[in-house]
């Protein structure tokens, strides 16, 4: 007997339901359902929960939702929702429930951990050699620490802010689910796998991977990575040290240099084996310009968004213009999406997650060579954010001292950063060039942000504004 699927109205009701949906808020239909693994068209009784006893655990199905825009941009994407269906209500998982359909109760998979139970077992079943293949889905393996992985350890869904589905599986892997899916590599898989052989100490290590096909191509479903246990996210990290320092001003802003070094060694760390690992080049003037022109044409696009910025445009203008007169532009792979919260402090150090790139952008485009300095703009972004989160939620008033301790801990940490980070490349320090392009991709990446926080957190939009009020005014007195 066939399962039931949900019907594209059902699914366009929960899409806008979840944390993942990229298109809430714009008009949009479900143009199509295409189960990529259906459980019950296979003799693999492991897709049938615990194969002793067939009617207890659920039927799943893998599907992919192509949703198609209405409104003046149009477009389409595909969504993965994998499902795990019924013949009775599940009262634990009623959050998750995507409808009931002839009877079946069909909710979202990554909420119901007796599903989740069965993409661990599938993982173990595969060696590095041979991946383990089950109605349509391949279950890669990397085997580089020889990990042996515990096909019984429970699961539980992370509730931390994700552009996709993350699931722990006790104390030793994490599963994330990639919920927009492309066609063709995922730099997500991609570099962790390459940083995970290369035995780097900076990334969770990657122990397997998960490909499907659809539309003729590969597409890659998911990535199981090892759980930094006892880790602690770096923007909560940043937040902590702010608050101290505010709290007892006999605290020097310093006190979190440690931490600001020991973090850029790590991201310079794995430039360099990203560096040795994938292609490298340094490009000439048409790069430059195409980079200045890229730059420009964001801010144009953002003051359609964000009028106000049009007020500053001629500044952040006038540092775009610098990177276009610059003669050359050194490019390797980068993680292209950095801030402090996919930097995790553990116990023996940072380690970086979340290499995927911005995921509005098409795969091919986060794949290409771009420069680290993007990476280093981006966490220096984070300094400037770390102060002005935590001043918007105290209730204290932000009177001169604790603007001058706020301002001297993002000074003192984006200083050391850099410096930090210099060292460790065997460099003195920036280039009158690097400097330049430092410059523009933290205006770019500010330009960006009063964009993601006016549509996604409006009451933050000031901070990104206020870093753009003050950005190339050295410049402009110079
Ligand atoms: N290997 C890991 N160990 C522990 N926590 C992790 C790990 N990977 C990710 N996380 C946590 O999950 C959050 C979301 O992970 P991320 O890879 O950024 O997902 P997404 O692509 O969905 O945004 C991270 O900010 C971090 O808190
Ligand atoms: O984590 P994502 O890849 O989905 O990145 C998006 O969300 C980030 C917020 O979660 C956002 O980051 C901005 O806010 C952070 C504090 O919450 C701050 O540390 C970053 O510097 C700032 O850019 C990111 O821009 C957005 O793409």
């Amino acid at each position: 007997m066939m399962m039931p699927l949900p019907t594209p109205s059902a699914l366009e009701a929960y899409l806008v339901r979840t944390r993942w949906f990229g298109g809430k808020g714009r008009p949009f239909h479900v143009m199509g359902v295409r189960p990529l693994a259906r459980s019950l068209a296979t003799e693999d009784a492991i897709w049938r929960g615990r194969s002793d006893d067939e009617t207890a655990g659920p039927d799943v199905v893998v599907l992919i939702v192509d949703v198609a825009y209405e409104d003046d941009q149009g477009g389409a994407e595909s969504y993965q929702v994998p499902i795990s269906t019924y013949s009775v209500s599940q009262p634990r998982i009623d959050h998750a429930l995507v409808g009931v359909f002839d009877d079946v109760w069909a909710y979202d998979a990554v909420h119901d951990r007796d599903a989740m139970a069965l993409w661990l077992k599938t993982f173990c079943r595969g060696t590095q050699e041979e991946p383990f293949e089950s109605d349509g889905m391949r279950f890669h393996r990397l085997d580089v620490s020889g990990v042996q992985l515990d096909a019984d350890a429970p699961s539980s869904p992370l509730t931390v802010e994700q552009s996709n589905s993350s699931v722990r599986f006790g104390e030793q892997t994490i599963m994330k689910l990639f919920r927009h899916v492309q066609t063709g590599v995922n730099p997500d898989i991609e570099i962790a796998a390459e940083l995970t052989r290369a035995g780097s100490e900076n990334v969770a290590d990657l122990y397997g991977w998960i490909e499907g096909e659809f539309d003729g191509a590969v597409v890659q479903l998911g990535m199981l990575q090892r759980f930094l246990r006892a880790s602690t996210d770096g923007f909560d990290l940043a937040l902590a040290s702010v608050r101290s320092v505010l709290a007892d001003p006999s605290l020097h802003p310093a006190t979190y240099a440690a931490e600001a070094r020991e973090l850029a060694k790590a991201i310079a760390r794995i430039h360099l084996v990203l560096r040795e690992r994938f292609d490298q080049t340094v490009l000439g003037t048409d790069a430059t310009l195409a980079l200045a022109n890229g730059m420009r044409e964001r801010l144009d696009a953002a003051i359609l968004v964000v009028p106000q910025l049009d007020a500053h445009a001629p500044r952040l203008r006038a540092l775009f213009d610098r990177v276009a007169g610059l003669n050359s532009l050194a490019v390797q792979r980068v993680h292209g999406d950095l801030h402090l919260g996919q930097a995790l402090r553990t116990p023996d150090g940072w380690r970086i997650v979340d290499f995927e790139g911005e995921p509005s952008k098409p795969l091919e485009e986060r794949r290409r060579l771009d420069s680290p300095w993007r990476d280093v703009a981006g966490l220096i972004r984070s300094f400037d954010y770390a102060p002005a989160v935590v001043q918007m939620s105290s209730t204290e008033p932000n009177d001169d001292g604790r603007s001058r301790q706020s301002d001297a801990w993002a000074h003192t940490a984006r200083g050391v950063f850099i410096q930090a980070y210099a060292e460790e490349l065997g460099t003195g320090g920036l280039t009158e060039d690097e400097a330049i392009l430092l410059d523009a991709y933290i205006a770019d990446k500010a330009v960006y942000e009063t964009v993601y926080e006016t549509r996604s957190r409006p009451a933050w939009v000031s901070i990104p504004m206020t870093a753009i009020s003050r950005l190339g005014r050295a410049e402009e007195t110079a």
